[in-house]
């Protein structure tokens, strides 16, 4: 029978029984797995939470109950029994289901995600919001281990732990972050998983805890003070309770029953703040998944059968490759380069350089403050790190970057990979700010590769800079074009002009350059002879190449994968202003002031005029004078 299809909201679970739910469970992982077989997605968190949010379900009542997840990459049962199942096909597809929690797409999503370590301080937010409102419902943050290791996450505990406000933390504890989880506060998690001698004291505990009635905060006190004689020695959670929290756990995250009664015993009985502490496999009830939690964290089209990616069989390398061969070799010949990433080895491409040098690696966990902040020490004792970090979430680290890195004048390289629209991620992972923000800040080098050579080289070059700098590109496939395996410096702020042509030039820069080149040769064939500019540097512009194209041109289109605010549009425009320069029309392309909605990498490009269609129709508008 399929109850799956019965199931119309999540009260339609208060009346099934466990084995009916655990039926449920087992529906609910094949949708999950032939869905992301087919769309992509985050598979292994999501098949490890589906018994951990079908108890919450089954226990609290949303809407009116929040639950709050944090990155919000696990919750795809969530959406299927939040009234998304019918549509549950579109998952992160253009106009579709998002991939993470979405307060514009259900009332069922308390708190937008994306970005990790958020959910606690969003979630003592609401319950503030609900005591000053003289309302009464349960706020639940669920955060994961490896978010847990987030500076804002601490932060919130620290918070939520003195207001002693009711709320529940519910610590997801896989061991996994995307790759194996790092941290003190891992090793600490793993203590409560291995210490034997704990499970048989936590029986003890959770026989006393049970056995009192009704379980007040004072009540809670004497059972706490039986849970202190064993708090340092056996049991380890007092670092929650340290910080004000009632520690409960740990409990099978994978059992149904097991969390129900806990679930229900902390609704009825805990009136201040409650950390759950759960124990869930990651990828669970996919043989793959659970074998390879890191491949299946995050996966695109795969076979069922076998557990293989479905890839196209294109030979040109990422641009994350081919940064992580040039670092590897850079860091052959160069013993002072470190390489720093917050919890994402595989996807910045470090995996390679962390196996061949281990002891200049270093995985700080999911606190990209203090990896940049981090790298900036090791730079003052000689060192070259190189942190690397996707764009969206180098944001986090915008005051450590000016503050520890540029003010100070200090070498830290940061490479932001997936720089620009990166597809069904969607907005939360656009990294479509860092040209504006970067290049606002003194002494800071921002620079982008027109295609995986340039990338390779402007890598070595910005180690030789000695100073502040910033790399950018995007997320996929480069160019194909040949890479020169000798490093070659390229020049501070300069540019490179590619192509001279009449009085229109379109100045490109990063991953808009080879939309540029295209466009010059369709627009060749409608004799319209266009200059082309590789910019380069979005900091410094290499103003002396602008310049001379503008004073000879009468059109300039730009064009960037970033937001255009602020951005290397707004750089050129300056530039022309602050010499005085008038008589020449400017278009600027790229991405205006909106979050872009996911879809694939070529749909939202299109979708923002990014590409060469586009610099053609502005080319030609503005011959025939319609742009005026
Ligand atoms: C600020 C930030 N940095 C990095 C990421 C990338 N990221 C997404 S999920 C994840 C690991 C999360 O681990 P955990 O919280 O334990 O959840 P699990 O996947 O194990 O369920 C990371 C590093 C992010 N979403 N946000
Ligand atoms: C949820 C999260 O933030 C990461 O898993 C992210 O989705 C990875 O992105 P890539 O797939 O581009 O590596
Ligand atoms: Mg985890």
């Amino acid at each position: 029978m399929n109850i799956l299809e019965q199931i119309k909201s999540p009260a339609d679970l208060k009346y099934l029984s466990i084995p009916k739910m655990q039926a449920l469970a087992t529906q609910i992982r094949e949708l999950i797995i032939k869905t992301v077989s087919q769309n992509g997605g985050h598979l292994a968190p999501c098949l490890g939470t589906v018994e951990l949010t079908l108890a919450l379900h089954k226990v609290f009542s949303c809407p009116r109950d929040k639950i709050v997840w944090d990155v919000g990459h696990q919750a795809y049962t969530h959406k299927i029994l939040t009234g998304r199942r019918d549509k549950f096909s579109t998952l992160r597809k253009k106009n579709g289901i998002t991939g993470f929690p979405n307060r514009f797409e259900s009332i069922y999503d308390a708190f937008g995600a994306g970005h990790a370590s958020t959910s606690i301080s969003a979630a003592l937010g609401m319950a503030v919001a609900r005591d000053l409102n003289h309302e009464n419902y349960n706020v639940i943050a669920v955060i994961g281990d490896g978010a847990m290791t987030g500076g804002e996450a601490l932060e919130g505990l620290n918070n939520a732990g003195i207001s002693k406000r009711k709320m529940i933390v519910i610590l997801n504890d896989n061991e996994m972050s995307i790759a194996p989880n790092v941290g003190a506060l891992s090793e600490y998690l793993s203590l409560i998983r291995v210490n034997e001698k704990y499970r048989r004291a936590k029986k003890d505990v959770h026989r006393i805890l049970s056995s009192i009635p009704r379980i007040g905060n004072s009540v809670l006190k004497t059972a706490n003070y039986v849970k202190d004689g064993f708090r340092n020695a056996i049991v380890p959670g007092g670092f929650f309770e340290s910080l004000g929290f009632t520690y409960i756990g740990p409990t099978d995250g994978n059992n149904l029953e097991d969390l129900i009664n806990v679930l229900e015993k902390i609704k009825i009985n805990m009136d201040g703040p409650v950390l759950l502490h759960v124990q869930t496999k990651k990828g669970k009830g996919y043989i793959p998944a659970e074998r390879h939690p890191d491949k299946f964290h995050g996966i695109g089209k795969f076979d069922i059968a076998t557990g293989k990616p479905i890839v196209s069989d294109s030979i040109i390398p990422t641009y994350t490759a081919v940064f992580s061969q040039a670092l590897v070799d850079l860091a052959a010949q160069d013993k002072n380069i470190t390489a720093i990433t917050a919890a994402m080895p595989s996807g910045t491409g470090l995996q390679k350089f962390s196996e061949l040098y281990p002891s200049r690696f270093f995985d700080v966990g999911i606190a990209e403050e203090h990896a940049v902040t981090f790298a900036a020490g090791q730079a003052t004792q000689g060192k070259h790190p190189i942190v690397a970090i996707y764009s969206t979430f180098s944001q986090r680290a915008y005051d450590q970057i000016i503050h520890d890195v540029a003010l100070q004048n200090l070498p830290v390289v940061l490479c932001l990979d997936r720089a620009g629209l990166v597809g069904e991620d969607g907005p939360t992972h656009h990294g479509v700010f860092d040209m504006a923000y970067i290049r606002q800040i003194p002494n800071m080098v921002c620079m982008a590769p027109k295609d995986e050579n340039e990338l390779r080289q402007m890598l070595y070059s910005a180690i030789k800079y000695n100073s502040p700098c910033t790399i950018r590109y995007p997320r996929g496939s480069a160019c194909g074009v040949e890479i020169q395996e000798e490093f070659s410096l390229v020049e501070k702020g300069k540019g490179e002009l590619l192509s001279i042509g009449d009085d229109i030039a379109i100045i490109a820069v990063g991953s808009m350059v080879q939309e540029a080149i295209k466009a010059r040769e369709e627009l060749l064939n409608e004799k319209i002879n266009c200059s082309v500019i590789n910019a380069r540097f979005i900091k410094p512009l290499d103003a002396n190449l602008i310049l001379a194209t503008a004073r000879k041109v009468k059109f300039i289109v730009t064009v960037e994968e970033g937001i255009l605010a602020g951005g290397f549009g707004s750089a050129v425009l300056e530039l022309l202003s602050d010499n005085n320069i008038y008589d020449v029309s400017v278009i600027r392309l790229g991405i205006k002031d909106k979050f872009i909605e996911q879809g694939t990498r070529q749909e939202i490009l299109d979708e923002c005029n990014l590409n060469s269609k586009s610099i053609v129709n502005a080319v030609k508008n503005f011959i025939n004078g319609s742009d005026k």
